[in-house]
């Protein structure tokens, strides 16, 4: 499922498809510093979501964080094997 939405994210940074969001931030209408904006909003209210124990809403920001995530790994030309053999090293 990640790969599937990492795909999607590898092909709007490709075909660049107007009304894409992700295409928005692939291109300067948004950027770079939108996504980093956005991770580190999505991981205060990931930590927030979590002290409330709101788990509906921690899912909801824990899926934005995961896509923006993959969408920074993407701009930085890093795909989601360079995160599995960062994790397979740790076992
Ligand atoms: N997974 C996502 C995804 N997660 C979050 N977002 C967008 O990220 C934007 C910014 O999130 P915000 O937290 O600011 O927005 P919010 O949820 O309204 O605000 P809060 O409630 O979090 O405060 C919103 O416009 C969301 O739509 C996403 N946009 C796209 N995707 C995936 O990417 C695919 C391609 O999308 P497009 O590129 O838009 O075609 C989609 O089919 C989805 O699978």
């Amino acid at each position: 499922m990640l790969d599937d939405l990492f795909a999607v994210v590898e092909e709007r940074k490709e075909t660049l498809p107007e009304g894409s969001y992700t295409t928005s931030l692939f291109t300067h209408e948004k950027g770079e510093n939108a996504v980093l904006e956005k991770l580190g909003e999505e991981a205060t209210e990931i930590v927030l979501a979590a002290k409330d124990d709101d788990d509906e809403e921690l899912a909801h920001e824990a899926a934005d964080f995961v896509y923006h995530l993959l969408v920074l790994l993407s701009m930085k030309g890093m795909s989601l094997d360079d995160l599995r053999a960062e994790l397979e090293e740790r076992r």
